[in-house]
């Protein structure tokens, strides 16, 4: 369904020198740079995948996304949804494609929002018939009917969000792009809108790709990670292999029976490569379980002090990804 290969995208950077003179000087002999945001980029999404794009800030996902949706054009490289070229066949595409953008709304301010949905019925052009069955279908799963008379500038952000959701799939579009879907939503409401998403990816086989800084959007959607870094591809896989893969760090947290008890352990010593903190009674150890035997941790541990709780714990896919970008992870594929 979505089809990239040797993507590149270059941009032009005018470099401003301070104070008048320098903006003189820019104006008549402007400093030009060269900025790669997106480096031979090659991936494929097959139809009904969930796949979370991932990456620190500026890693480069927008410029994909914007590549992706015909907003921008590459500089060099193919990029095909459906068989076809966003930028070429624009006006064909819109209606194939839904978007969605966490921080801001494509929704009329104004509006009431079922006004808002009769307006995109006819930019879309939906005939009546299909439009009625739509929206009873995304009445149910995103849970509209109790603020669909309202203007839009008085939902809350979770009602906002649902109904940007819903707004991206009335007309049935065979991929969706969701950026940043759950940001700044509570707890309940991000399972909601997760719970919604799989739905309408299990019952229509749209397929989706998702950016998040929320690691548990990947973990309950996505079937496949692609994560980069300086635009070019640094994982893609599942979310169980890059934890098979990497998931070897292990945490354990000791409860001590005195704070003081602490002196008596002298793990950087003991141990290559650990990383402990305290607080309190509470010792809290991070190490890679492929370096260091889990045995003899707890070993060195219990015949130095003595304990009141021990708690073992895998990285989580946080944890990992955390590593990621603070770059300890390296030589991925
Ligand atoms: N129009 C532009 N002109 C020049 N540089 C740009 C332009 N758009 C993006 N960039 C640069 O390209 C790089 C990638 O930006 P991009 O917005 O794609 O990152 P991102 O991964 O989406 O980050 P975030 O998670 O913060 O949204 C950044 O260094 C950014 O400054």
């Amino acid at each position: 369904m979505i089809h990239v290969e040797n993507l590149n995208k270059t941009f032009k950077k005018c470099i401003k020198q301070p104070g008048v003179i320098g903006a003189c000087k820019s104006l008549f002999n402007p400093q030009i740079e060269f900025f790669e945001a997106v480096k031979d980029l090659s991936f494929e999404i097959p139809k009904g995948e969930i796949m979370g794009f991932i990456g620190a800030n500026g890693a480069g996902k927008s410029t994909t996304i914007k590549i992706l949706t015909g907003i921008l054009s590459p500089t060099s490289g193919i990029c095909q949804i459906n068989g076809r070229d966003p930028q070429k066949y624009r006006v064909k595409y819109v209606k194939e494609i839904g978007v969605v953008f966490g921080q801001r709304t494509q929704l009329w301010w104004d509006l009431a929002l079922q006004e808002t949905y009769s307006v995109l019925k006819e930019i879309y052009e939906i005939p009546n018939f299909e439009f009625r069955k739509r929206m009873d279908f995304l009445n149910e799963v995103l849970e509209l009917n109790d603020f669909i008379k309202d203007p839009v500038r008085t939902l809350s952000l979770g009602q906002r969000m649902r109904a940007d959701i819903a707004a991206s799939l009335l007309h049935n579009p065979k991929v969706l792009f969701l950026d940043e879907p759950t940001i700044g939503l509570d707890v309940a409401v991000k399972d909601n809108i997760r719970r919604a998403i799989t739905h309408i990816n299990q019952e229509e086989q749209t397929t989706i790709l998702l950016t998040t800084h929320d690691l548990n959007d990947i973990e309950q959607l996505c079937n496949r990670i692609f994560m980069i870094d300086k635009g070019q591809k640094i994982f893609d896989g599942s979310v169980s292999q890059l934890k098979q893969k990497f998931g070897k760090i292990h945490e354990v947290t000791f409860d001590l029976v005195s704070k003081n008890d602490i002196k008596k352990l002298d793990y950087c010593h003991k141990f290559e490569e650990i990383e402990f903190e305290q607080k309190g009674t509470i010792v809290k150890i991070k190490f890679d379980a492929s370096k260091i035997a889990i045995q003899d941790l707890l070993k060195y541990t219990l015949s130095h002090v003595s304990v009141t709780d021990i708690t073992v714990k895998n990285a989580d896919i946080e944890e990992i990804v955390r590593r990621f970008f603070r770059k300890e992870i390296i030589n991925v594929q």
